[in-house]
């Protein structure tokens, strides 16, 4: 059954009204009424919907300019005239219009002058950008060259969904016997007391009392509505906030430190020898400054001999110079011995989620600047399996069934794991560093009890999350990929 507005409709897509947006006009109707009236005349079998994606180009701002002015290479060519020295196009602008000249073969440069090859006939982007001056074309109006005006800049795409409506032979019925019941009467105003279904309530309606009579359309909530694009916290910032929820939720406190550190607690106070390999330029930022470095004698007696705890230390001379040297964090492990050193007396549960830096190849899976959450519980009596526990409540909250953990190596842990996580598809997945603090790590602050301690990376937790194959993606604002990324992928957020 049809309401007036079906109706209304059903004549103007027979009247060779065939977009949404012509018929809301015509209608002087919201475009979204259209579409849902469309698609019920639809399953009734009253018009045929073709969808289909049309692409539009138009002007950007400086393609508008161009437009107007002339491409620059083609300014460029006017204003040498016969040819000009090289070192008189100094310009950064020029040196573009040059860059572009060569490519369409218009100049070449001889004894460090410029000088043009004849008068270049006007080419097919300078042609489609003055179409374009008209307002939106088509990729078949407008040719070959509008791939290359967008990749300058110059065009921009825009893609939209489009629907043809078409009356089918059915439609023609109900229409033809609609209008005649029309004609017999008033005119639509009796089309809708015979249908008797409402799409809307008015005041009007609500006034009259017509309501009661009416037969209200159920939603129809297979509509596509409209895309909008509401403001939203970035996917990777969301998922951080997840984490700090859950380790809140844990009983631990968020703790906070300077991005600039000493190499002192970068590392010696994590009894990395000083000649570890991490410790290499190609794996960390110096910066070429010096800082301050507390009361190092115990450190240095642990480096050396290995204190008073049965250790044998590293061995060697401990440099208090290497010490100073500042470095961009290199994890966040210098943070939560820092403030571990600070706050020796049990019970400590703290954590930090913040950025790190080494020196990485930037790929599908490095980058020099990534995020790591540390973790640390120092209380009387903790153990190994605490500290396995902790993880795996961890990773469960973030939605990681199963871990497992390998046995791993950090100069400052005994024992140390590696903690995976199962990801369908992939495997067991690699996510951290854990293990219980050395003594050689706690003694020489003064630390007596045990110190569990992990630190895992978040942007890696974050990949597995999102699905993503490249961590870039959580760097670069790609509007397609924030807008498309649902928020829905955070369980509990
Ligand atoms: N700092 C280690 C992780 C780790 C933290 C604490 C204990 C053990 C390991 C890393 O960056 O990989």
């Amino acid at each position: 059954m049809a309401s007036e507005r079906d109706l209304r409709i059903l004549e103007a897509i027979s009247d060779g009204c065939s977009n949404p947006q012509e018929i809301a006009d015509r209608l002087n109707i919201k475009i979204e009424a259209v579409l849902s009236a469309a698609e019920s005349l639809a399953e009734s079998g009253l018009i045929s919907v073709d969808k289909r994606v049309i692409e539009r180009f138009s002007l950007t701002e400086e393609g508008r300019r161009y437009a107007h002015e002339g491409l620059p290479e083609r300014r460029l060519i006017e204003m040498i005239g016969e040819g000009k020295p090289v070192s008189e196009l100094q310009d950064p602008a020029l040196k573009i219009a040059i860059g572009w000249a060569r490519k369409k073969g218009w100049v070449r440069i001889d004894k460090g002058v410029l000088r043009p090859l004849g008068r270049p006939p006007e080419g097919e982007d300078e042609i489609a950008l003055k179409m374009l001056l008209e307002g939106e074309k088509s990729r078949s109006e407008l040719g070959s060259a509008i791939d290359l005006l967008i990749k300058r800049g110059l065009v921009a795409p825009e893609r939209s969904k489009s629907w043809r409506y078409e009356i089918t032979d059915a439609g023609k019925q109900v229409l033809s016997q609609s209008k005649e019941i029309i004609s017999k009467t008033a005119g639509y105003g009796a089309a809708v007391t015979l249908v008797k279904e409402i799409s809307q309530l008015t005041p009007d309606i609500i006034k009259s009392g017509a309501w009661r009579e009416a037969r209200f359309r159920p939603y129809n909530v297979r509509v596509p509505g409209e895309t909008i694009y509401p403001g939203k916290i970035h996917p990777y910032r969301r998922l951080m906030d997840r984490m700090r929820r859950i380790m809140l939720e844990m009983g631990f406190t968020e703790i906070k430190g300077e991005i600039i550190q000493s190499s002192f607690w970068n590392f010696d106070a994590l009894f990395q020898p000083q000649d570890h390999p991490a410790r290499e330029m190609q794996d960390t930022f110096y910066l070429d400054s010096r800082a301050e470095i507390p009361d190092y004698r115990s450190v240095k007696e642990m480096h050396e001999h290995g204190g008073r705890i049965g250790s044998t230390g590293w061995g060697g001379v401990w440099d208090p110079e290497i010490a100073r040297q500042e470095v961009l964090r290199t994890h966040t492990t210098a943070i939560t011995i820092k403030y571990l050193a600070d706050n020796p007396d049990p019970p400590v549960k703290a954590f930090c989620i913040d950025r790190v830096y080494r020196r990485e190849a930037i790929d599908a899976t490095h980058t020099p600047e990534f995020e790591q959450l540390e973790g640390v519980v120092m209380d009387r009596g903790v153990t190994f399996s605490n500290l396995l526990g902790i993880l795996k409540e961890f990773y469960s909250k973030m939605g990681f069934e199963e871990v497992r953990f390998r046995p791993g190596y950090f100069p400052y842990t005994e024992p140390s794991v590696e903690p995976e996580v199962w990801i369908d598809g992939l495997g067991w997945v690699e996510l951290g560093g854990a293990g219980v603090f050395r003594r050689e790590v706690t003694a020489p602050f003064g630390i007596e009890h045990p110190v569990l301690a992990w630190g895992l990376g978040v942007s890696r937790l974050a990949m597995l999350r999102l699905g993503l194959k490249d961590l870039r993606l959580l760097y670069q604002p790609d509007i397609g990929w924030l807008r498309d990324t649902p928020v829905s992928v955070f369980r509990g957020v």
